[in-house]
């Protein structure tokens, strides 16, 4: 099929490669040339394990294009994503601005033909019929462009203007398993109310749903659920915001077997065995952070507030979190007392493993608040550190390796769990360091190994 991806960011960009992997012609539109110069160059402008792969196989077989044309998209394709940034206001609220141009884009670029416009980005309840509005006044005002140099005449919209509908696809993908999580995915949500749209959501994910690119192919296939819009748009807040709450929840647990003395590793697993509460994203630490959780939940708290609810749960879950955040300087103080005139160091900088994206990371919040307090801060991260990503990053020296990270340290901060972190010479590293401690922000390293290694090792919850 023919398919047009608009905004190649994470999720654009793995869902334009992916579907070009599986036969697909897509052609992907991005606004930032930078962006595009370099995706045509068979390059991935983001870290995103297996993308680059899939980009150059399907270059080479001429199934994918770039552009910054959003024209040539438009007609090319009979499938329109809209999978562009969906960033918070001050407010909480999402900020769909880049959702409303590229609408209008698309409206003002439709020349004929039936068109399936998709809502991939995450976007408010409601932002269906939203969407089709704009994309109605996107043809208007091309109807206006082209009689204009007379009076802006108010003519009859094109007979192509009903030619398209509106389907909510929410995106369930995992930055650092992007491209695994699209071959693999839970569920396909398809929320519109036109059959014919829906049909050809279905034809466009058949490959994917009979599991043809799926790691294990003896499963069976991929759930598709067909709902009205708002109830697909609601599926992707209600989904982060569980797992987000699910986090928060066990932390709050950790912070209490910090204090009774029990070990929250033997308590999440003692409790994620019960199949009704299930052994995933029971990982306590120092709090949930990336592009999504924070601001769909916040959103999310938003929106309920304008129907005059107030989301207690989900109010919580934000304020447990933002208190998480900041336990490992807690933990830094209780071991060193005074941070004023100490060094730092952070293994790891961005929000998770496996990944370049630094959004909303715990990382910063902890370099923020360590250079309030005084604390001299250097930082190690496999991504960062070597492909010299550092920009936006203020008030901490970023190290090239573990070990130079570790000289003249007073105290460590594991901060994400790149697996690299598991086998470093951790006994080299203590002997560095001006005082051997450890915060294990994600209770990824074994205690007694760390002892062992010369270390005061000090996790969360345990
Ligand atoms: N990052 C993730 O893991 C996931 C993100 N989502 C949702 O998907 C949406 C996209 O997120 P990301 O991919 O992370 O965003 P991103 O910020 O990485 O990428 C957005 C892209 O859109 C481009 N863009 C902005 N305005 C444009 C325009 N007018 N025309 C063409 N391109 C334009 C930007 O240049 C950028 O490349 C958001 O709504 C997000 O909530 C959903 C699931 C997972
Ligand atoms: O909407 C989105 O953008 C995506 O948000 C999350 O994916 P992602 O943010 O990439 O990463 P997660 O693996 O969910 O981790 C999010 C945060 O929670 C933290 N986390 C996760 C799991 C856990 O047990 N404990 C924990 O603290 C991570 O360290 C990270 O900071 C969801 O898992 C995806 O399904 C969703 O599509």
């Amino acid at each position: 099929m023919r398919v047009c991806v608009i905004g190649t960011g994470y999720v654009g960009l793995v869902t334009g490669a992916c579907l070009a992997h599986i036969g697909h012609s897509v052609i992907c539109v991005d606004n930032n040339e930078e962006k595009v110069k370099l995706m045509k160059s068979g390059q991935s402008p983001i870290f995103e394990p297996g993308l680059s792969e899939i980009m150059q196989s399907a270059i080479q077989s001429g199934n994918i294009e770039f552009t910054t044309d959003i024209s040539a998209g438009v007609s090319h394709g009979e499938i329109l994503f809209i999978a562009v940034g969906t960033p918070p206001l001050p407010t909480g609220e999402s900020d769909t601005r880049y959702v409303e141009a590229v609408a209008r884009g698309i409206g003002a670029n439709l020349d004929g033909g039936y068109k399936v416009i998709v809502n991939k980005s995450t976007v408010p309840i409601g932002s269906g019929d939203w969407v089709r509005m704009l994309v109605m006044d996107g043809i208007a005002e091309q109807k206006t462009l082209v009689t204009a140099g007379g009076a802006a005449s108010q003519e009859k919209l094109p007979e192509y203007a009903s030619e398209f509908d509106v389907v909510s696809n929410p995106e369930f993908l995992r930055e650092g398993s992007a491209v695994y999580d699209t071959f693999n995915p839970d569920r396909i949500v398809l929320g519109g109310n036109s059959p014919r749209a829906i049909d050809m959501m279905k034809e466009l994910y058949a490959p994917i749903v009979e599991r043809n690119f799926a790691s294990d192919k003896s499963l069976p296939q991929v759930p598709v659920l067909a709902t009205d819009l708002s109830s697909a748009e609601m599926i992707k807040y209600a989904a982060n915001a569980f797992l987000a709450t699910k986090i928060s929840f066990i932390n709050e647990v950790a912070n209490i077997c910090d204090r009774v003395g029990a070990d929250i590793t033997q308590v999440a697993k003692g409790i994620g065995l019960d199949s009704r509460i299930g052994s995933k994203f029971l990982q306590a630490g120092i709090g949930w952070g990336g592009s999504c959780f924070p601001k769909d939940v916040s959103a999310l708290v938003h929106t309920a507030d304008d129907y005059g609810y107030e989301a207690q749960l989900l109010k919580a879950a934000v304020s447990v979190n933002e208190r998480q955040r900041l336990i490992a300087l807690e933990k830094l103080q209780q071991a060193l007392k005074i941070l004023k005139g100490k060094t730092v160091g952070l293994l790891g900088l961005t929000f998770k493993p496996d990944t370049d994206d630094l959004r909303d990371a715990p990382a910063l919040n902890l370099i923020e608040q360590l250079n309030r307090l005084g604390a001299k801060v250097k930082a190690y991260d496999p991504i960062i550190s070597q492909t010299g990503m550092r920009h936006g990053l203020s008030g901490v020296l970023v190290e090239t390796d573990a070990e130079r990270l570790a000289d003249g340290c007073d105290a460590l901060v594991l901060v994400t769990e790149w697996e690299q972190f598991s086998n470093l010479d951790y006994a080299k590293m203590a002997k560095l360091m001006s005082h051997a401690v450890m915060i294990d922000g994600r209770n990824f390293l074994d205690p007694e190994t760390m002892v062992r290694a010369g270390f005061q090792y000090i996790g969360v919850g345990r």
